[in-house]
């Protein structure tokens, strides 16, 4: 394992001394939050666009130490729920809260907590792959001999060694894929929210990264990410949620979210099946070119 996996910096449960909880909360206070707090806790989390009510009073905890996957159809609402998860969205009502911190009124402290791969993710793409990795490791205040180490091991690990010269800007669709996630990692963070991080990305490229997710989780981080492929999420992730319309339909862990069923079924069960899919498009069959 890595020598800057977030093992490294992580307590014991229960092995820290602690201390009573802030004025307003409940329990004691371990080194970075509320012990038993969730590792990502949403509350009745909302978020409307004009009309389209896009998240609706969502709640989701996710406990630390799992692999948690998000899953939906399009237009589900996992991207904003997401979003406003990681600080980039403002809800229109609700909480989110990183290992007890809020990321709304404690950004600080919970935006050091977490690595973020965004959706559609904009990175200063006029810097080199190596570039990008120093700068993003600086504003985490990773100190520079770490930065310089990391990035090369994250560089190495995911393929990207011999393009970290190139501009960001260049890369494919799929190493613009692993850079952002090298930058969600290089702080060792101990919550992971990925948007996604499979999409564009080759199978090779792939299984590295779902072994660096086994890796993490396995040194207790937590990674939530959503994803349209129910095998994958099945074979990754310990819990699951599944959204539609703004809404949770079913969460748990996997054998109690698909019931004695496969994700793929249990989802189209849950979300429901678009009526008229070998009836529909008829004149495709007939076309007499
Ligand atoms: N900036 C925006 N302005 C207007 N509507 C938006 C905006 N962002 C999202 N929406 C709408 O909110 C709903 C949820 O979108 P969201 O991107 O969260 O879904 P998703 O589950 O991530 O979808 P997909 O799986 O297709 O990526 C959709 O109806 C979408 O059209």
């Amino acid at each position: 394992m890595s020598s800057w996996t977030p093992t490294e910096s992580r307590p014991e449960p229960g092995g820290q001394p602690t201390q009573p909880g802030p004025a307003g909360t409940a329990g004691p206070v371990g080194p970075t939050g509320p012990i038993g707090a969730p590792a990502l806790g949403l509350r009745g989390l909302s978020k409307a666009f004009g009309a389209k009510q896009a998240v609706e009073d969502l709640d989701l905890d996710v406990p630390t130490g799992s692999m948690f996957g998000l899953v939906g159809p399009n237009g589900a609402g996992k991207t904003t729920t997401l979003s406003m998860a990681t600080g980039l969205l403002r809800p229109d009502r609700g909480t989110a809260t990183v290992l007890g911190h809020d990321v709304w009124t404690d950004p600080a402290r919970a935006k050091a907590l977490m690595g973020v791969l965004p959706d559609g993710l904009r990175l200063f793409d006029r810097l080199s792959g190596r570039e990008l990795l120093s700068y993003v490791g600086r504003l985490r205040s990773v100190p520079a001999a770490d930065i310089a180490s990391r990035s090369a091991e994250l560089l190495e690990t995911l393929g990207l060694a011999d393009d970290a010269s190139e501009l960001v800007v260049d890369y494919s669709a799929g190493m613009t894929k692993k850079i952002g996630l090298a930058c969600a990692l290089i702080h060792a963070p101990r919550l992971l929210i990925l948007d996604e991080p499979f999409e564009a990305v080759d199978p090779v490229s792939g299984e590295t990264i779902r072994r660096i997710l086994r890796g993490y989780v396995q040194g207790g981080g937590t990674v939530v990410l959503s994803s349209h492929v129910m095998e994958l999420v099945e074979s990754l992730c310990d819990r699951v949620a599944v959204v539609a319309q703004g809404r949770v339909l079913a969460t748990g862990t996997l054998d109690e979210v698909r019931a004695g069923e496969s994700l793929q079924q249990r989802f189209l069960g849950l979300v429901g099946v678009r009526e008229g899919g070998s009836e529909a498009l008829a004149w495709l069959r007939s076309s007499s070119v």
